[in-house]
């Protein structure tokens, strides 16, 4: 009997050099096909035997599985093809495709043609390393020296209970096939993911036909009345439509300052240095320009702009975002706008940045970048011909030890395009436009750099801060023309809209007052910790605490930082309806540029580094039109010594003018001793179970790590070899001390399950449902009672800070 088979496409979408724009006029868009196999497909059927004839897989014609649409695409599931008649035969290990009968089970030769040379898979296995990962994100990110303990005691996997969910996503398809086949699909299904494709959230995987999609485009999805919705875009820049179909399907109205002020002078073809507040629109004021250009040019194949982040899982957002906006470009092409970074296999990336008509535009890390151009240098012909060069977050890119990398790019770049000086650093007509962004352009962050005149300019005191830190970029970055400076944040400070408040506690209580601020006021919270332990063990405590609680840190995989960004989404979304918090907690890896919707507060658990660490970090709240709250828990010591320093940094020259101190500006969150006092037990036992699970977690890493680098090496593991290394042994000791018996964690956890059942009652009030100072029958009718503290009213951070700000005055 033959069986039914099942393959997984690659999001359902696939590379067609042949059917790409390019060759078409952007007319047609890539065909539907997998490569499921990395075997080199034959063109012909290969001969047979008694029972039916063997098959090479790329040669059978499957057919499209119809799912319905109100699945998600999540994980690639939209992407199924089965196909009837034929069996799979194991033989000498690999799979043999058997159909009974040829004539059905196999494509005609236009169908199968060329296409699969064309992206012919190379051996080239899983390129992932991660101690590699590790490297990078250390260069880019937060690690500080001894975070990692061991080597890589955490090695770039995180601890098992968060993998867990991080399996394959194909191991629910119903496969008849190979393990490797299986491997080799996920992998594509990763770099459909590493490239931002998913980001086409709802839309049909098989692109419609072009009549279908004006259709779609100007009947159903987007109301053309909705376009003469945009007065304020038209009488300030001239848009394309599909641009302004893109404004209008996200209900963007109007521009944001920065985006008023800037696009107009990118589309006049203007090197730009723009800076404005976090959440405030900056990546369509670069986005737009390089999309109208795409517009402009559908059918073309060279590439159109680059734009560098510093963090992966901001390029990955950026390439969501510019994806989104120019929706209809992405439905015929989901490969003209794609990421470019770490984390994922070089090879298929590689690999699809050589077909005509993809990666019109990329969004990069500098590390993966220069690693694929280093590699192939005709990619570094084909990126010199790009139109826009963007650096995002540029003050972190550019940063002491960063601008390296940068550095080779743009000497790469400007010698494949023969770039000429045209006078004392612009390369006028021979250049591309160069836009750089960010909150913040700190003097700090760029006088580690060295620079023969760089002390000369910081001395000029008649120039502002923006120009001194131009005059410096002007020696290092190859503008055409002196850029405009589009400043629309001149004080750099904060963000308006975020209210701030601090809370003083004892370094050793954080993790209290954090369980308290969270107990308080519940809603979707951001909380930045200084070191990947800090983030780890709050994660363990909180959850142990029953408080929905997820991480994100830099030595986690990249897979596993965005799975759970997404879960993080997910929860927060309907927690917000039952008044329950849900919390990440992020090392400064999350810090910049993340746009997460409804983040309502960040608590910034230790003291930033800096003051522009402290507004990028508290940037992640009060995105577009929302307000938001930034709270800093800190000492007492603290607050006399680093807070005083960096609220001098950010007090804006007026109010230091005015002798204006900043403590009548951060209010302290005042905290209720009775509520307080009924969290303590129950954080101390969540401590003691989370300093148990962190050993033990650790303890078996070091464990397996020892045992894998000594197999890796060929020698057998002598059990006193960890006791002559004394950093080792001294770590192991640390940890076992922190260690509980079995039964121990187990009764800890019973007497835990047993406080939380009981409800927290404010100022420890046990009955009196209409009598005291609060009426709970009132509270329950009006519902307008604290979802989880009795006697409470409900609360709101900013509500609370508002009206302290007001009284104050
Ligand atoms: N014109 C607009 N109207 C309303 N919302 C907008 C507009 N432009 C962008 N947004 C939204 O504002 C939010 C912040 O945008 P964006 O991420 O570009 O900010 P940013 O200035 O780059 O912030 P950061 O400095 O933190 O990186 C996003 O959710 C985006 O979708």
């Amino acid at each position: 009997m033959t069986s039914k088979l099942v393959q997984r496409l690659l999001k359902g979408r696939n590379l067609d050099k042949k059917n790409s724009g390019a060759k078409n006029g952007g007319k047609s868009r890539p065909k539907k096909v997998v490569k499921p196999s990395k075997k080199k497909p034959s063109k012909n059927v290969k001969s047979g035997n008694e029972k039916g004839v063997a098959v090479d897989v790329s040669d059978l014609n499957w057919k499209t599985v119809q799912i319905p649409d109100t699945m998600d695409d999540y994980g690639g599931f939209y992407g199924l093809e089965e196909i009837d008649g034929v069996d799979v035969k194991i033989v000498d290990g690999k799979a043999q495709f058997i159909a009974k009968d040829p004539k059905k089970a196999v494509k005609s030769p236009s169908e199968s043609g060329k296409l699969d040379d064309d992206i012919e898979e190379q051996d080239d296995g899983d390129d992932e390393n991660p101690m590699q990962d590790l490297i990078e994100f250390k260069n880019m990110d937060d690690l500080e020296e001894g975070e990692l303990g061991a080597p890589s005691s955490d090695g770039s996997e995180e601890e098992a209970g968060q993998d867990d969910d991080m399996e394959d996503d194909i191991k629910d398809v119903n496969v008849d096939e190979e393990p490797q086949q299986r491997s080799e699909e996920k992998e594509e299904d990763e770099v459909s993911s590493q490239l931002g494709i998913e980001a086409a959230d709802g839309e049909p995987e098989q692109p419609a036909d072009d009549d279908e999609l004006e259709v779609n485009v100007f009947g159903d999805e987007v109301d053309i009345e909705d376009l003469e919705g945009l007065p304020e875009w038209t009488s300030r820049m001239k848009l394309s439509m599909t641009t302004l179909q893109g404004l209008s399907k996200q209900y963007f109205v109007r521009p944001t300052e920065i985006q008023a002020a800037a696009i107009p002078l990118a589309l006049d073809g203007h090197d730009i240095m723009g800076k404005a507040s976090t959440g405030s629109g900056k990546t369509l004021a670069y986005g737009i320009p390089i999309l109208e250009k795409l517009v402009a040019d559908q059918s073309g194949s060279k590439p159109i702009g680059i734009i560098f982040t510093p963090t992966r899982e901001l390029a990955h957002q950026v390439t969501q975002h510019m994806q989104k906006q120019a929706f209809s470009i992405n439905k015929k092409n989901p490969y003209a706008i794609v990421s470019l970074t770490g984390g994922l296999s070089i090879h298929k990336q590689e690999r699809l940045l050589k077909y005509d008509g993809c990666a019109r535009i990329i969004i990069a890390t500098p590390g993966r970048f220069l690693e694929i151009i280093e590699r192939d240098p005709k990619l570094i012909d084909r990126f010199s011909q790009i139109d826009y060069l963007v650096l995002d977050e540029a003050d972190r890119l550019l940063q002491d030890g960063h601008f390296d990398e940068f550095d080779k790019i743009l000497k790469h770049l400007g010698k494949a395009r023969n770039m000429k000086r045209k006078v004392k650093s612009e390369y006028a007509g021979t250049g591309w436009q160069t836009m750089i962004f960010s909150a913040t352009f700190s003097m700090d962050l760029f006088n580690k750099l060295v620079t023969t005149n760089w002390k000369k300019l910081g001395k000029d005191k008649d120039t502002n801060e923006m120009e001194q830190a131009l005059k410096h970029l002007m020696t290092k970055i190859n503008f055409r023309s002196k850029p405009v400076i589009v400043d629309v944040n001149p004080d750099n400070k904060i963000h308006s809209k975020i209210a701030e408040a601090l809370i003083e506690c004892l370094p050793t209580e954080r993790d209290l007052y954090t369980y308290y601020f969270l107990t308080v006021y519940p809603g979707t919270t951001l909380v930045f910790c200084n070191a990947i332990d800090s983030v780890k063990k709050l994660n363990s405590y909180l959850t142990f605490l029953g408080i929905s609680s997820f991480q994100i840190h830099s030595s986690m995989t990249q897979k596993n930082r965005l799975k759970n960004l997404e879960k993080f989404r997910q929860e927060a979304s309907s927690n917000k309806t039952h008044g329950k918090p849900t919390v990440l907690i992020a090392s400064d890896v999350a810090a910049r540029g993340l746009d997460i919707p409804d983040i309502k507060h960040v608590l910034n658990y230790h003291l930033p580094r800096s003051a522009d660490v402290y507004i990028h970090r508290s940037g992640r709240t009060a995105r577009g039109d929302n307000e938001g709250v930034s709270v800093m828990i800190c000492s007492p010591q603290e607050a006399m010594g680093p807070l005083r320093k960096l609220r001098k940094v950010l007090s804006s020259k007026s109010e230091a003018a005015h002798g204006k101190k900043w403590q009548k500006d951060v209010p302290v969150f005042p905290i209720e001793p009775g509520v307080l006092s009924q969290l303590r037990d129950r954080g101390a036992i969540a401590n003691e179970l989370a300093e148990d699970q962190l050993a033990t977690r650790s303890l078996t890493k070091d464990a397996n790590w020892l045992k894998k680098a000594a197999d890796d090496l060929g020698i057998e593991l002598d059990s006193e070899d960890e006791s002559k290394d004394i950093i080792l042994a001294k770590n192991k000791v640390k940890k076992q001390g922190k260690q509980l018996g079995k039964q121990e964690v187990k009764d800890l956890q019973f007497q835990l399950k047993q406080m939380l059942k009981k409800p927290i009652r404010k100022d420890l009030r046990k009955s009196y449902l209409t009598g005291g100072s609060t009426n709970l029958a009132d509270d329950l009718v009006k519902n307008t009672g604290h979802a989880s503290i009795i006697g409470h009213k409900k609360t709101d951070a900013l509500e609370f800070l508002k009206k302290n700000k007001k009284n104050r005055k």
